[in-house]
């Protein structure tokens, strides 16, 4: 029998900071294993919020998060963090080792990997990303581009049931930009990719969904997303100047 369990389920999720302000008012979405999903919203939308609900870095709110089943919450919590992978941003968040081995070698090295098994781990992030043959150099010798893919790999190293990515395109050049994508295309895994870069999403994700003032404002195919000039002018969004979501072919699901 086929497993439905969803990668990801959110359920009634709604958080207040300490200070009282209220991010989240009750989101629901669920994304099946393999999907490829953008996160779409203005700024201060709550994608941030969100997305640090899901490995349970935030907690405190009311609702669910369940990873392939399993309950985000303080009981689980290491294996919520091996499975959920957060790309961040800025990969200097992410990459504090000698070399870029060590750096992809740390998470499963904490989680008790070690030997020939650790090794075949590092190696196969790398090849994943394309950066084998910068293991043995210090990760800040790399460029922004190559040091986002390492941070990729760090992630990947941990096997996660799925990967978050933060504006995964920002600061690469239109070269780097296509390679991540080509990577993130073959990747067998969950995405979960929050952007601002609205082809981007459309090029990499066949779903998205739109956060807007702490709610789910819509779910759908990303190419009728944006395509629908009422929903995007409702939620602040905007394509950049001539592009035609329309003229572009939807992104295949899983290869
Ligand atoms: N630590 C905090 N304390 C209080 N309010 C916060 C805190 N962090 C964020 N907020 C508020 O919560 C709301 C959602 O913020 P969040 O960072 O999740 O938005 P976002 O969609 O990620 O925005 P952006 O696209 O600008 O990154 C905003 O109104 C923000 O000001």
């Amino acid at each position: 029998m086929t497993d439905v369990t969803p990668s990801l389920d959110v359920a009634g999720l709604a958080f207040a900071y300490p200070d009282g302000h209220q991010a989240l008012f009750g989101v629901d979405f669920s994304i099946a294993r393999g999907e490829r999903v953008a996160l779409l919203g203005p700024n201060g939308a709550g994608k941030t919020t969100l997305v640090l609900h899901l490995n349970g870095i935030l907690t405190g709110g009311t609702g669910t998060v369940r990873v392939a089943g399993l309950r985000v919450g303080r009981q689980h919590m290491a294996e919520i963090r091996r499975r959920v992978g957060i790309v961040f941003q800025d990969p200097d968040d992410q990459l504090f080792m000698p070399t870029v081995r060590e750096d992809v070698a740390f998470g499963p090295a904490a989680a008790g990997l070690k030997g020939p098994e650790l090794e075949q781990r590092v190696d196969r992030a790398l090849e994943r990303v394309g950066m084998a043959e910068f293991k043995d150099r210090p990760p800040h010798h790399l460029s922004f581009g190559q040091r986002r893919r390492v941070a990729v790999a760090t992630v990947l190293a941990m096997e996660p049931e799925i990967l978050v990515l933060d504006e995964p395109s920002s600061n690469l050049d239109p070269a780097s930009r296509r390679e991540l994508a080509d990577i993130l295309r073959s990747l067998d895994v969950t995405v979960l990719m929050v952007t601002h870069d609205l082809p981007y999403a459309l090029e990499l994700c066949p779903r998205s969904l739109i956060l807007s003032e702490g709610v789910i404002a819509a779910d759908g195919p990303t190419g009728e997303l944006l395509s629908d000039e009422e929903l995007m002018r409702a939620h602040r969004l905007e394509l950049p100047f001539g592009f035609d979501p329309r003229a572009v072919p939807a992104a295949p699901a899983r290869p």
